[in-house]
């Protein structure tokens, strides 16, 4: 299966309060070319926002993340998660990871992670919290000594920010809520929502030497 990271260059972060908000707020993030979509585990209604939008929505691809232990990612897989990520990464979480069989994204925030991880065979990461621990940067100067790990950078990006990512030969995608504002949510505004998943959709078009989407 494709991983995650080569669906589109963002991957959404979603919280929801409302499993009834699921389904067409997924819809709109695949209507607009995001189909990767990270429900977080971190409200009462991601568990079955995850099993809604991964029976309902065709096309879309639902992971879980803010997976903080084992026992939440195997409940994610049971919910029908098909990749999980997790904010940082231990010993235990790596070994829960890997046993659901499911593509993961451990996070990780400095180079000694990262080796710690590549030396599991792991080669994809998320580089959280991307802006507060050293931003594009930090993932360029770690391009040269290690090539072979690609990432996804998470927190704090914005449409603004993330082309400098997306021109690192080591990002794949970013992720980012900035296409889901708290307003539009609440609103129940899907055709925002689209529209704003769409410009995220075409952000790789902008970076200096990219390949457009
Ligand atoms: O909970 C997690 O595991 C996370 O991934 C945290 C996320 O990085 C942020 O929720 C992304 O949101 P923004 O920083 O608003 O783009």
């Amino acid at each position: 299966m494709t991983s995650p990271l080569d669906l589109a260059p963002v991957v959404p972060v979603v919280v929801l309060d409302d499993v009834e908000a699921a389904v067409p707020l997924a819809r709109a993030l695949v209507a607009g070319g995001l189909p990767a979509v990270e429900v977080t585990l971190r409200t009462e209604a991601a568990l079955g926002a995850i099993e809604r939008i991964a029976a309902e929505v065709e096309g879309a691809r639902v992971g879980a993340g803010t997976v903080l232990t084992p026992e939440q990612a195997k409940a994610a897989a049971a919910a029908g998660a098909t990749f999980l990520v997790t904010p940082g990464t231990t010993e235990s979480l790596v070994g829960a990871l890997q046993e659901t069989g499911l593509d993961f994204l451990p996070g990780t925030s400095t180079v000694s992670e990262v080796l710690r991880l590549r030396e599991l065979g792991i080669r994809e990461m998320k580089f959280f919290p991307a802006e507060a621990a050293g931003g594009a940067p930090f993932l360029k100067s770690l391009a040269s000594p290690v090539p072979d790990v690609r990432f996804c950078p998470t927190g704090g990006i914005t449409p603004e920010s993330a082309p400098s990512y997306l021109a690192l030969p080591n990002v794949a995608c970013v992720g980012g809520s900035w296409m889901l504002p708290g307003a539009s949510v609440a609103a129940r505004d899907w055709g925002q929502i689209e529209a704003l998943a769409r410009a995220a959709s075409r952000l790789r078009d902008k970076t200096a030497g990219g390949t457009p989407a």
